[in-house]
Parts: C-alpha cells; sequence; structure tokens
C-alpha cells in the first residue's frame, strides 16, 4: 500500500540526506564537543583546572581555532547549548568559526536519564518536551544535525526489554521531531563497556538493541538517509580478563552492524567509549579493514579519544595553545586516515596516546 501520509517532502529529505552525507564525506568524522557541563567538569579536574564557563570556553575556542586543514578530517562537530552561543576572544560566534571552516555544526539535544523504575538500575533519557521548538530554534541559529544518547548497561537482567523498547521508541521519536525541522539525527543508542562480559555477550546484545532501534525508526517513519548512526563498537567488558585483537573487535563489530543496519543510512559514527586514543583509531582502522561487504561509511564521533592528549597539553594554560592544536590535529588525522583503513601505527603515537579513558558508568 502506498504511504499516504509523507512524513517530509523531497526537497526536505534531499537537505537531509546532503548534510548527513557530508559530514562523512572522505573519511570524515565528527568530533563530539557535547559534553555537559558536569561531563566537562570531570574531565578538567583530571587536569586541575576549574570547571568555569570562561575556562570551558577557552578550550573550545582553542579546538575550534585550529588550522582550517581540519575540514579535511572533520565533518562535523557536536556542541552543548552553552557552546553553541560562546564566542572566540574577538567576539566571533564558534559556530561561525566552524561553518568558514565547511564544519557541519550539531547540537545535543538530550536532556539527561531517568530512572526506569522496577529495573536493575536502567535508564530512559528526557529531552522530548519541548524539543521540535528547540529543534526549530537551533536550526534557525545554524545547527544542521542534532545528536541523542541513550545508555544501556549490560548486567544481570539487563539490558532489560524495557528498556530497549524505551531507549529506541525515544530514539525514534527524537529522529522524527529532528527531521521535521531540518536536523538530522545522530542516533546514538550506546551499550557502555562497564562489566566482565565477553566480545560476543556484547555482539549479542548490541544486535538486540540496534534491531529494536531500527524497528522504532521505522514505525516512526524515519528517512534513513537522512541520519547518522552513533554505536559502540563491539567490545569485551572493561574487566573481561580475556583481550581482543582489533580485528576480533572489527569483526564482532561490522558482523552485528550488518545483521541490524539498513544499508539506506549513509554513515555509521563511533563513539570511544572510554578506549585510549590510539586503541579507538587502531579499531576503527580495522573496522575499515574487515573483509565484509560494509554499505555505510564507518567513521567516529569520538569525546574523549579526540580531546584526552589535547586537555592534556592544554592543562589551563594559554601558553599551550600550539601544543594543544598540535595533539588535537594528531588524532583527527590518524582517525581520518583509519576511517579509510589507511591508519598505521608508530612509535610516535606516543604514550599518553595509549591510557584508557574508561569512567565508571558512564551515564550521566
Ligand atoms: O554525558 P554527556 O555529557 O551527555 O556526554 C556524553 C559524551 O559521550 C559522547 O556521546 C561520546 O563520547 P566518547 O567518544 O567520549 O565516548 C559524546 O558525544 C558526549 O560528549
Amino acid at each position: 500500500m502506498a504511504h499516504r501520509f509523507p512524513a517530509l517532502s523531497p526537497e526536505q529529505k534531499k537537505e537531509l540526506s546532503e548534510i548527513a552525507q557530508r559530514i562523512v564525506a572522505n573519511g570524515k568524522g565528527i568530533l563530539a564537543a557535547d559534553e555537559s557541563v558536569g561531563t566537562m567538569g570531570n574531565r578538567l579536574q583530571r587536569i586541575k583546572v576549574e570547571n568555569t564557563e570562561e575556562n570551558r570556553r577557552q578550550f573550545r575556542e582553542i579546538l575550534f581555532t585550529v588550522d582550517n586543514s581540519v575540514n579535511q578530517s572533520i565533518g562535523g562537530v557536536i556542541l552543548f547549548h552553552e557552546t553553541l552561543y560562546q564566542k572566540d576572544s574577538q567576539g566571533k560566534l564558534f559556530r561561525t568559526i566552524l561553518k568558514e571552516k565547511g564544519i557541519v555544526v550539531g547540537i545535543k539535544l538530550d536532556q539527561g536519564a531517568a530512572p526506569l523504575a522496577g529495573t536493575n538500575k536502567e535508564t530512559t533519557i528526557q529531552g522530548l518536551d519541548g524539543l521540535s521548538e528547540r529543534c526549530a530554534q537551533y536550526k534557525k541559529d545554524g545547527a544542521d544535525f542534532g545528536k541523542w544518547r541513550a545508555v544501556l548497561r549490560i548486567a544481570d537482567h539487563c539490558p532489560s526489554n524495557l528498556a530497549i523498547q524505551e531507549n529506541a521508541n525515544a530514539l525514534a521519536r527524537y529522529a522524527s521531531i529532528c527531521q521535521q525541522n531540518g536536523l538530522v539525527p545522530i542516533v546514538e543508542p550506546e551499550v557502555i563497556p562497564d562489566g566482565d562480559h565477553d566480545l560476543e555477550h556484547c555482539q549479542y546484545v548490541s544486535e538486540k538493541v540496534l534491531a529494536a532501534v531500527y524497528k522504532a525508526l521505522n514505525d516512526h517513519h524515519v528517512y534513513l538517509e537522512g541520519t547518522l548512526l552513533k554505536p559502540n563498537m563491539v567490545t569485551a567488558g572493561h574487566a573481561c580478563t580475556k583481550k581482543y585483537s582489533p580485528e576480533q573487535v572489527a569483526m564482532a563489530t561490522v558482523t552485528a552492524l550488518r545483521r541490524t543496519v539498513p544499508a539506506a543510512v549513509p554513515g555509521i559514527c563511533f563513539l570511544s567509549g572510554g578506549m585510549s586514543e590510539e586503541d579507538a583509531t587502531l579499531n576503527l582502522n580495522a573496522i575499515n579493514l574487515c573483509p565484509l561487504i560494509k554499505p555505510w561509511k564507518l567513521s567516529f564521533s569520538y569525546g574523549r579519544a579526540l580531546q584526552a592528549s589535547a586537555l592534556a597539553a592544554w592543562s589551563g594554560k594559554p601558553a599551550n595553545k600550539k601544543a594543544t592544536q598540535e595533539a588535537f590535529m594528531k588524532r583527527a588525522m590518524a582517525n581520518c586516515q583509519a576511517a579509510k583503513g589507511q591508519y598505521v601505527h608508530t612509535a610516535s603515537s606516543g604514550a599518553a596516546s595509549s591510557q584508557s579513558l574508561f569512567i565508571a558508568s558512564y551515564t550521566y
């Protein structure tokens, strides 16, 4: 039966699919600089810098004013509400600086987790009320894509069917509202790496979660060509004693994605989930070299794995601007190569980039 109530016009579809494709063109990925105030506080605490609006602004100014050639590896930047309206020290809006580099501006739209009563500490994500109005305003203010992170955990009786269905439905409702307002939705169902489960169990759970998400997106008439997926890579739990190679992670990840993510989705941009910077790059590279047919662009949308070395280099001191930008650029370029399966690990990759960035129960 023909679809009698089209959700989007051909023009709207064209705009959405063009935005999505631009973000992941030629090995480009996303800088996730959308840490909420609390999350940014954790990052700044590690380098002993106070979590003030001015310090958050200063660090982000350094990232966004990096050399224009960053646009070869970064196609989009996700901002937090505060950052969308912040300016550099010359008074220029960050969003203008990014757009002038040809980078697509995105905005975090979820508003934090709320407990699902009667479950083993599972959550759903808030932010659907008033979302359409917020999206319309953000579109006017220069954003072209949105992000919504749902959190699923692996434990006793987790993720429950309730958590899977509830989060899938919220992601689909969010995606539909984004598209109605001209924003490409980044759909992020993160299975967090807490636990001692093995790779196979993470694959099983990731498949269940992704299958539910794509069923919900279909139910909500979401136009898949105008979306991007931001999933976890399939990895063993952080406390698992068995270690797996990047090739094993890649095979499990691509297998799970092939079983659940339609080919119409233009790009899959992984989150880094507490992996070290170097592991996040090596795993992405192995994913792109995995000998299975992969109908989507496979790229990155990293927060910690793009910023950890840069934050350490900065340490809150303006004099460290150059070193900070170099550290950020190095990771951006490495991940761009990995998104094309062309990354070569060298001894100069640095000790800092091999440090785990894991934070327990990353569910703020
Ligand atoms: O907890 P918050 O503030 O929503 O932030 C979650 C962070 O997780 C991400 O979704 C993924 O980040 P990582 O790559 O560090 O796992 C980021 O976009 C975001 O900054």
